[in-house]
């Protein structure tokens, strides 16, 4: 299988468990490897035939815009169901990181594989 990657994309949106943290937007840092088979596309040099890692981000902002929810761990199976059910995304790994929830660490948050991979083809 084949990937499409989109690093450390920021988004902003309403998230937390705390009180304070429903009165605000914050920022988190995403990672997401997509499972697809590119050769079609790269034969035909066709955006048509792939996954579209701008069409892709820009969805992935507007899930966040339209979203609130408390935990990292909700954000992200969301957006993962979202994103498979939109494009044709046969598995993913997508990393969902909140930069300075704790200040002590870079970063923390959640990383989840969803669908089949497929190997060897
Ligand atoms: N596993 C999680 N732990 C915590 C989360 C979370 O979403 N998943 N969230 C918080 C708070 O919202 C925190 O980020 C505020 O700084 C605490 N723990």
């Amino acid at each position: 299988m084949d990937l499409v990657l989109i690093e450390a994309l920021e988004v902003d949106t309403v998230i937390g468990v705390y009180d304070w943290e429903r009165t605000l937007t914050q920022k988190l840092r995403l990672d997401l490897m997509l499972g697809t088979d590119i050769r079609a596309a790269a034969a035909d040099d066709d955006i048509a035939r792939t996954l579209d890692y701008a069409t892709i981000s820009a969805r992935i902002q507007a899930f966040a815009d339209e979203h609130d929810v408390a935990l990292v761990e909700t954000f992200a199976e969301r957006l993962a169901e979202t994103l498979r059910e939109d494009f044709d995304i046969v598995w993913l790994r997508l990393t969902v990181r909140k930069p300075g929830a704790v200040p002590a660490a870079a970063a923390v948050g959640v990383s989840i594989e969803r669908g089949q991979w497929k190997g060897d083809t």
